[in-house]
């Protein structure tokens, strides 16, 4: 049995006094993606960002790759895992192109400086997410969902084994938010996300559901995403409909009260 890249052992963490992350364990296993769904402030990115080292749990341990992540130095733990926040600021002095480069950082070193094998993952990152030709572009000149895409592209320029990601298809219109999608799911690393749209949770290979920082379910989309769960959860009535075109099952919502 491969070690979980990721492990996630009875988090929890509080803020003013009020637990946000309510003892949550989990395992994330080499080339899964995990979609992370929940209500609004249910503690998704209060979680990732405990996975992703940026923030301590009160208990419980972030092991990553079977090593404890707080025992781990930081170039380490960015030379594994990237971290795409929701709403992420960069320096309004930098281009898209130097915005990118900051993904190789943890690879670089005073025996190995920035070399051609640096500039072939910025462009090749770049263009993963479309944005060839916007090198030369001020920071501050991006739509939000070109920045969007711009911090994708440097998480994808650190060349992690494991990319966390949340919302990342927040500020993006309909064919972005495809294309991003589309671009996580083929990637040969592992993801995990926050996503809102429960239709995009289906192609993850399985979900984790929280409810007021619990974990309430997880497994795979056909498991977890049942009307019954997605009333208690979401307070909706959910239907599944069957696409005609190729069978595939999509979600039609509506508010209990219509029901
Ligand atoms: N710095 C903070 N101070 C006080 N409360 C906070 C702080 N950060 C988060 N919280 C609270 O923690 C809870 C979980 O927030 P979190 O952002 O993790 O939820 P979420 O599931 O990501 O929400 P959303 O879907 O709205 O992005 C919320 O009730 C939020 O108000």
């Amino acid at each position: 049995m491969n070690v979980p890249i990721l492990q996630a052992r009875h988090l929890t963490r509080s803020i003013r006094g009020r637990a946000v992350v309510r003892d949550v364990s989990f395992e994330l296993h080499p080339g899964e993606n995990l979609g992370l769904i929940g209500p609004n402030g249910s503690g998704k990115s209060s979680l990732l960002r405990l996975l992703a080292g940026l923030q301590r749990p009160d208990s419980g341990e972030v092991m990553l790759k079977g090593d404890r992540l707080s025992r781990l130095p930081r170039r380490q733990i960015a030379r594994t895992l990237a971290f795409v926040a929701q709403s992420q600021e960069a320096s309004e002095r930098l281009t898209v192109r130097q915005s990118v480069a900051l993904g190789r950082t943890p690879w670089l070193t005073v025996l190995s400086p920035w070399g051609p094998a640096d500039e072939a993952a910025v462009q090749k990152a770049l263009s993963a997410v479309g944005l060839q030709g916007f090198e030369g572009r001020d920071w501050e000149s991006l739509s939000g969902g070109e920045r969007q895409r711009a911090h994708i592209a440097r998480a994808l320029a650190q060349e992690p084994e494991l990319m966390i990601l949340d919302e990342p298809s927040n500020h993006l219109d309909i064919h972005h938010q495809m294309a991003v999608l589309d671009l996580i799911a083929g990637l040969d690393v592992t993801t995990i996300l926050a996503v809102h749209d429960l239709n995009h949770a289906m192609r993850c290979d399985r979900i984790v559901c929280l409810l007021q920082g619990q974990l309430v379910a997880l497994g795979t989309p056909q498991d977890v995403l049942t009307p019954q769960l997605l009333r208690e959860v979401f307070q909706i009535h959910a239907r599944q409909l069957t696409d005609p075109r190729d069978g595939q099952l999509i979600w039609r919502f509506d508010s209990l009260e219509k029901v």
